[in-house]
């Protein structure tokens, strides 16, 4: 047979959720010249749709054959996907993986393998599952200047919320369906902890801007506090809570990124994204705004993702990060302020949470849900005291952009308005 005709071999390392969304969608395609050859598995007495024979129980198999074209990573162990992207970057090969909170660890140093050894690494299904953002980020805006990169970017807690608002479930019973749908991580306080969107805010500021923000230094707060009370207020007032990352240049140019939940109105585009949908708000100095909305989760979006990835390697696709040449600084969320909200249904622990806030103990209202209080806050304070709000169940939400602290905050608002 001609090699040019041989279907591109594959190396799929890991056959849970995405692995085998992967493995469907190529079963059912015709006409692809694509070969699932080798599977990786952890677990051999897992009973699987494939008889025995199809797997290797060690992923170092895979990495050793050398006449597999490609090699496709979709474990949920970050250290364990490090090493064998690394090491199969520095074969020189051509990976895909999905591993989001693996590159936002990374990300630095997998691109500087990818220069040195010449392989090439694909990730789009790690951010927003099926909606291709890197791309449009990389490929489309090479040249233009964003403002900010925004909106909600993990399926799990949206999906809770939306139980939780129009279906009025419980949290727990809301995060189970999630966790039984796929959507969520092997351990889902990455999810309600929104650890996870912040992974994926640090990638794409590294698409967006040129930048590698340190995961640990973004600020991110999840949903684990929000109950029925915050959505019966949030609903009373026609707005929705959402999980909302931004990164975004602040008017001084440096970039800095957040992620915490948020009321949203009708007029957001964000509004209407509900379950485990994403949507991304890309705003372009030129172009404008532009919203990308999709699955944000789940084995068949995500294993599109990671077919589409497969086949960009296939023509020879590579990311460009063209603007790392001009990255403005990073700037972490301190000097920023905005505005909250923050409940919990004992008054006296959110007493304790206003001094925290520098918040006027006159702010605390109380309703028949419990206590709540809304006013301006230092993002410095909320970074301080992020493990006890954490801890406490807080729920902390903004409403509009953040921006820099008084005196230029007029002059902030200004511009962004
Ligand atoms: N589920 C989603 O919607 C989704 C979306 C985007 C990205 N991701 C990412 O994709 C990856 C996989 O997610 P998933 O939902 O399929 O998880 P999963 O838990 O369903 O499957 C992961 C599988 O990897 C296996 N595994 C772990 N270590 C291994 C090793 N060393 N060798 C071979 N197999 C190993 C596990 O046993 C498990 O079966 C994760 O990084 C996740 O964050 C998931
Ligand atoms: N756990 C992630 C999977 C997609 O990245 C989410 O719920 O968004």
């Amino acid at each position: 047979m001609d090699a040019e005709k041989q279907p591109l071999r594959i190396g799929l390392i890991g056959f849970g959720c995405v692995g085998q969304g992967f493995y469907d969608i190529l079963q059912a395609q015709s006409g692809l010249d694509l070969a699932i050859t080798r599977i990786a598995v952890k677990n051999p007495t897992k009973p699987r749709m494939l008889p025995a024979e199809r797997f290797s129980y060690h992923a170092d198999e895979l990495l050793n054959d050398l006449e597999l074209d490609l090699l496709i990573e979709v474990i949920d162990d970050p250290d364990e996907a490090f090493r064998l992207v690394s090491t199969a970057l520095r074969q020189g090969r051509r990976v895909v993986t999905a591993n989001k909170a693996m590159l936002a660890r990374h990300l630095p140093e997998l691109v500087q393998l990818q220069t040195q050894f010449g392989g090439t690494l694909l990730y789009e299904a790690a951010v927003c599952g099926s909606i291709p953002v890197i791309r449009t980020l990389d490929n489309y805006f090479i040249h233009e200047p964003l403002r900010a990169v925004s909106g909600i970017f993990n399926g799990s807690s949206n999906y809770v919320l939306t139980r939780m608002s129009a279906q009025g479930f419980g949290y727990g019973p809301a995060l189970a369906e999630a966790q039984a749908k796929g959507f969520a991580e092997t351990d889902p306080t990455l999810d309600m902890g929104a650890f996870d969107p912040r992974s994926k805010a640090v990638i794409l500021a590294a698409h967006a801007y040129g930048v590698f923000l340190d995961a640990d230094e973004v600020l991110n707060l999840g949903i684990e506090g929000i109950g029925a009370g915050d959505m019966a207020r949030a609903a009373a007032q026609g707005r929705k809570i959402k999980v909302v990352a931004a990164v975004q240049r602040l008017p001084n140019g440096h970039v800095t990124a957040l992620v915490t939940p948020q009321l949203v109105g009708p007029d957001s585009p964000l509004y209407t994204v509900e379950h485990e949908f994403n949507g991304v708000a890309i705003e372009a100095v030129y172009a404008g705004t532009q919203f990308l909305t999709g699955r944000g989760a789940g084995g068949h979006p995500t294993g599109s993702a990671v077919l589409a990835d497969v086949l960009a390697l296939q023509r020879g696709l590579r990311y460009g990060y063209t603007k790392q040449a001009t990255a403005p600084e990073a700037q972490l969320t301190t000097e920023l302020e905005l505005n909250a909200y923050v409940s919990h249904p004992d008054a006296s622990v959110l007493r304790e949470v206003l001094t925290w806030l520098e918040l006027p103990a006159e702010a605390l209202r109380t309703d028949a849900h419990g206590a709540y209080a809304e006013g301006s806050v230092a993002v410095q304070q909320l970074w301080s005291w992020r493990k006890e709000l954490r801890t406490n169940g807080i729920f902390v939400a903004r409403e509009g952009s953040i921006r820099a602290a008084a005196p230029v905050a007029e002059a902030v608002a200004a511009v962004w308005a």
